[in-house]
């Protein structure tokens, strides 16, 4: 199932949430919605599950539009980070709740229904869970069953907001790899929402970095990650470094990207150590240059030769290996 998102734009009172966003979503892509808080990411899922309507613009699945039908006529799946299990009802019971909420027409025997709930549990890995109560699971277990539960009905487009938001950093590592081998098995359209570019990076198939109600730019990971349409798509995929270079000039560089030297190398920039802090398999060295407020961070590998015996308020040198030239300031 296709999304095509026309034109939309919103507005809460006088203030533009977004302004005539258009996104084409291909049929079985995981796609992240990724952009600093408030700049309209929700919203863009919302409109697109029929939650929020927009002022202007069209949402059309699949060649048809679908602007005008109700949230339950859409057949999206929903995995929100504060939209919580039914606490009185099983695990089992937790899955099986939109099968057994169909129609009577629809809805299946109660044994096909344990057929597929014991499915869904056991794809999430979890059917030796089924029958204890939300409360007994931890956090990134819920999520799971809150995985489950959405996809039980089928649905044609899942929507993903934030689901992971709230975990330790360790759980969602391991969740949001499970996320991506999943979607590669079942191969639905899945639009998901967060505003750690790590986690877009890792798991999305293209990421829609988003900011003031805009898209910046459209791309696969490496896309974004290598060519940043923007000084704020630069900025938001990874940490980075301003150096003044004349009045009016500077160029970005990643932390990573960095040549150090304790010898004075031509094209290399003279600056203080202020900082020497090991990171695991890198250290990270915080520079001062003379004349620029803004510190550098270099990361280089531990047994870097620059490394070695190095204090602070020693002088090192330093040059951007790969940079971005910012032409408008
Ligand atoms: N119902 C509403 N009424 C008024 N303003 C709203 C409403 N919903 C959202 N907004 C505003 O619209 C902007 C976009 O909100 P949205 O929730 O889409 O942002 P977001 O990118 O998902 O942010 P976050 O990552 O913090 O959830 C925010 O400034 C928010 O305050």
């Amino acid at each position: 199932m296709s999304i095509e998102v026309r034109n939309v734009s919103k507005r809460f009172n006088a203030f533009q949430a977004l302004d005539s966003i258009n996104l084409d979503i291909h049929s079985g892509e995981l796609v992240a919605l990724l952009g600093p808080s408030g700049c309209g990411k929700t919203t863009l899922l919302r409109i697109i599950a029929g939650l929020e309507t927009p002022d202007q613009g069209s949402i059309v699945f699949h060649g048809e539009d679908v602007s005008g039908h109700d949230v339950r006529d859409r057949n999206v799946g929903f995995v929100f980070q504060h939209y919580a299990l039914f606490r009185h009802m099983s695990v089992f019971d937790n899955v099986a709740f939109g099968l057994r909420m169909k129609p009577k027409g629809e809805r299946p025997s109660e044994s096909k229904i344990a057929e597929k709930v014991h499915e869904l549990l056991n794809m999430v890995q979890l059917d030796w869970l089924s029958d204890r109560y939300p409360e007994q699971l931890s956090g990134g277990q819920r999520q799971r069953i809150a995985l489950a539960r959405a996809l039980a009905v089928e649905p044609k487009v899942l929507l993903l907001d934030e689901p992971f938001g709230a975990l330790d950093a360790k759980v969602r590592k391991e969740l949001r790899r499970w996320l991506a081998r999943l979607h590669e098995d079942i191969n639905l359209t899945s639009v998901f929402v967060t505003h750690d570019q790590e986690e877009a990076m890792e798991v999305a198939d293209r990421i829609v970095v988003m900011n003031k109600g805009v898209i910046e730019q459209i791309g696969s990971p490496g896309e974004v990650y290598e060519n940043p349409a923007s000084d704020f798509v630069y900025h938001f995929l990874g940490d980075s470094n301003r150096l003044h270079l004349s009045e009016g000039h500077h160029v970005l560089f990643r932390p990573h990207e960095v040549s150090l030297s304790r010898h004075e190398i031509e094209g290399h920039h003279p600056a203080e150590v202020r900082d020497i802090r090991p990171l695991g398999a890198t250290t990270r060295v915080t520079l001062k240059v003379e004349g620029q407020s803004e510190l550098i961070e270099a990361e280089v590998v531990k047994d870097h030769d620059s490394l070695s015996g190095l204090a602070r308020g020693e002088t090192l040198f330093f040059k951007p290996k790969v940079w971005q030239k910012v032409a408008n300031i």
